[in-house]
């Protein structure tokens, strides 16, 4: 019998919840956000995450290139830190996004993520269309055990 869209996106391993991402989000999840290659995370989402994680010398030292993510982990999650553009002020490429996602999702696979939560990555200061940033975590994350909840207020 053929599956109705809805059951079909049903058994999708993506969802989005309204929610504060650091609240809302279960606790053994892990996280997931996009920076620039100089680290500063100055503004937006990465202000947070730079004041509750800390760890910018032991991301420095993964020496990450746009197109690649770096992680840190805390209380036995993984927080990771997608490297989309190289300084603070420049906009992601679509590759370079596309590039960094699914750097994302070979890491979840290698770690073993179940869970991961993230905010709508790329669609606020880095002015990604919404739509699109969902397309690429969805076709990324497809077919993996990684249940992705993307998270927006
Ligand atoms: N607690 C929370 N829970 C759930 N959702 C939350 C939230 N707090 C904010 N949001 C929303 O989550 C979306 C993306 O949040 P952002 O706009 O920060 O991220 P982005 O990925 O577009 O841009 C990244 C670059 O911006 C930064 O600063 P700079 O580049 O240094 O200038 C970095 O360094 C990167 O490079 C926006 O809708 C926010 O409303």
């Amino acid at each position: 019998m053929s599956s109705t869209s809805s059951e079909i996106h049903e058994r999708s391993n993506f969802e989005e919840l309204q929610g504060d991402l650091f609240i809302a989000s279960p606790p053994t999840n892990s996280l997931a956000h996009c920076i620039s290659a100089d680290l500063k995370m100055e503004r937006g989402i990465a202000v947070l995450f730079k004041s509750k994680f800390g760890g910018v010398s032991e991301l420095q030292e993964q020496s990450k290139r746009v197109g690649e993510v770096a992680y840190l982990v805390r209380d036995g999650k993984y927080i990771f830190y997608l490297i989309t553009k190289e300084e603070y002020f420049h906009k992601p490429t679509h590759e370079d996004f596309e590039r960094a996602v699914s750097d994302l999702r070979r890491l979840c696979d290698e770690l073993g993520v179940s869970g991961l939560s993230m905010p709508r990555i790329g669609a606020g200061l880095d002015k990604l269309d919404l739509d699109y940033v969902k397309s690429v975590v969805r076709n990324a994350f497809d077919g993996s055990n990684t249940k992705v909840t993307m998270f927006y207020l």
